[in-house]
């Protein structure tokens, strides 16, 4: 289980660094093998952040990660299970490197001791098991890839490790809509073999697609979290309502007026209140009842 547990992230923001700017305010999410938990928030709510702080790229200003009741420690242990996909993948390769190398260099790190000819069958796996063709991919450079091809490229050289929870980061937003949803049928292939996925998106129709489980943010705070269906079927904080409501719906059309979103945000103290079994939703402390997290 990969838990976090009141993660907070501030960041030194003005000139030299005299104010913060709270990007990930008390979160806490449990995610479990085999399952997809999508994160997902407007444009600055602090999903990336909050990914980053997962894999270790950022440091936690407080709370916790734990890997099975570990504490994560960023690292060769860590990395071998715990791996990130972000959204631009041209930017996650090196020109000069063709995808052997790439792939190579992981068993060069990770796994000196394995022989070049198990290397190459693993290679070989873990490709196909992206739909990958190895023959296709393996002599070429990066820009000679397309971007579905180098997003699967990125996955296959997870797959080399010993992976169990990926941060897939806007991994398809770069893509079109027909190699879009091969990547998410991919990322649901493994999670049925077991992987648990943070699906950062700001994409609602793909975290309903692809998760069990939402958890909504806002300004940094979970405003509402709990079974996908729940959140998207029945959402009770105005912003998860909002974002519902923005969504453009195939058949619709622009009529001469805007659409309007739903539900105002307030900004007071609030609580995540257990609404129903699973479905949490923050609400003002002056209207708060129930059971508080
Ligand atoms: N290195 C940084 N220094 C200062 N502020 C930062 C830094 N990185 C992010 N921020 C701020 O933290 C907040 C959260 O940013 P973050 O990138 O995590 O949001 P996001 O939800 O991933 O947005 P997007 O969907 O646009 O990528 C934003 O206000 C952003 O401006």
């Amino acid at each position: 289980m990969l838990r976090l547990e009141g993660v907070t992230k501030t960041y030194r923001v003005g000139a030299f660094g005299t104010a913060t700017l709270t990007a990930v305010d008390d979160v806490s999410l449990d995610l479990a093998p085999g399952e997809v938990v999508s994160l997902i928030g407007e444009s600055g709510s602090g999903k990336t952040t909050l990914g980053k702080t997962v894999l270790g790229l950022l440091r936690p200003t407080k709370g916790t990660i734990t890997l099975d009741g570990a504490p994560a420690r960023p690292g060769k242990a860590y990395y071998r299970h715990v791996q990130g996909v972000f959204q631009d993948p041209f930017s996650c390769y090196n020109p000069i490197f063709k995808a052997d190398r790439v792939l190579r260099m992981i068993k060069d790190e990770y796994f000196p001791g394995v022989a070049e000819s198990e290397w190459d069958g693993r290679i070989d796996t873990s490709l196909k098991d992206v739909g990958l063709d190895p023959g296709q991919v393996l002599g070429r450079y990066p820009h000679q890839l397309s971007g579905g091809q180098l997003q699967r490229l990125l996955i296959a050289r997870a797959l080399l490790l010993d992976l169990r929870y990926l941060v897939a980061d806007e991994i398809t937003s770069m893509l079109d809509a027909s190699t879009r949803i091969d990547v998410l049928n991919l990322l649901a292939d493994l999670k049925s073999r077991g992987l648990g996925v943070l699906f950062v998106t700001h994409d609602l129709s793909l975290g309903n697609y692809i998760s069990e489980r939402a958890v909504v943010l806002y300004r940094g705070r979970v405003v509402e979290s709990g079974p996908t269906g729940t959140v998207f079927g029945n959402p009770l904080h105005p912003y998860t309502a909002r974002l519902l409501s923005s969504v453009p719906r195939l058949t619709a059309r622009w009529d001469g007026e805007p659409a309007t979103p739903a539900g105002e945000v307030r900004e007071g103290p609030s609580t995540l209140v257990e609404v129903e079994p699973g479905h949490l939703v923050r609400r003002d402390d002056t209207t708060s009842t129930g059971s508080a997290n």
